[in-house]
């Protein structure tokens, strides 16, 4: 992570340490991996209870899902512009391989979400998350002893984290608003140390100065004040790009033809 960079976006109220970019992909770059995405053939995506993902290049193998057989590169629309500009913030500057090397697409339609989790010990301890279509709030909460985690797996279908009667009572300690075209960087303590979780909710409540972490570094604040803090969900798709500590050569007889 390079700081002189990034320091202009940290989220201060956070937990060391979050930065958020509004405005990191053009609405035209946006639309585009957002209608290429939403192109692809229904069989490629593996539908989840709570909704739908990609896990490209491949989903992760081994006992413990934490090996990535690197055989096919990432598509273009995923490396390209987005790739360029990591390197440019530094983000993935101090991680294994210098660059993200795999990336989860979600797709929440409103009222869609994903439970509480850790983004766990596979990847390097940074998460770059792009967000394409509609707004989402991040709920972050505090992980306690009792608290029972899992991490985000979620290539099985397994996204629970916290127990569901938890996530009933249990309030979450910090909001992150993320705009279409925004970029999110979650590393350091805030990575290993908490929970993060989207509600299933259609519309998102009380968004504002208050409540909302990232407010002061918004780029449209006033797309959610205009109905009172506010804000339906519409369809939102978000790229998580990671660095795979552990990376395996496919066996290279497989390849030939
Ligand atoms: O959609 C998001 O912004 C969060 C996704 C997530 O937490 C994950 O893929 O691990
Ligand atoms: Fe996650």
């Amino acid at each position: 992570m390079d700081p002189r960079i990034l320091q202009d976006h940290i989220i201060p109220s956070l937990p060391p340490t979050a930065y958020y970019i509004p405005s990191f992909l053009s609405p035209s770059e946006s639309t585009h991996i957002f209608n290429t995405i939403t192109s692809l053939p229904p069989h490629k995506w593996h539908q989840l209870t709570h909704r739908r993902l990609l896990s490209l290049p491949s989903p992760l193998t081994g006992t413990n899902r934490d090996n990535l057989l690197a055989t096919t590169p990432l598509p273009t629309y995923l490396t390209d512009p987005i790739l360029t500009s990591f390197s440019e913030l530094g983000i993935f500057h101090d991680s294994p391989h210098k660059a993200p090397n795999h990336v989860l697409v979600n797709e929440y339609q409103p009222g869609q979400g994903i439970m509480p989790h850790t983004d766990g010990p596979a990847y390097w301890p940074v998460t770059a998350t792009v967000s394409l279509g509609g707004h989402t709030v991040l709920d972050i909460y505090e992980r306690t002893p009792s608290t029972s985690v899992s991490t985000n797996d979620s290539a099985e279908g397994d996204d629970s984290g916290l127990q569901s009667n938890e996530v009933a009572t249990r309030r979450p300690k910090w909001r992150v608003l993320q705009e279409p075209g925004s970029l999110l960087v979650t590393t350091g303590e805030l990575y290993t140390e908490t929970l993060h979780g989207i509600a299933e909710v259609e519309v998102d409540e009380d968004l504002g100065p208050e409540e909302i972490a990232n407010w002061d570094l918004l780029g449209d604040k006033a797309a959610y004040e205009v109905d009172g803090g506010r804000k339906r969900r519409e369809t939102r798709i978000s790229l998580t790009y990671r660095d795979v500590r552990k990376v395996s050569k496919g066996l290279k007889f497989l390849g030939k033809r």
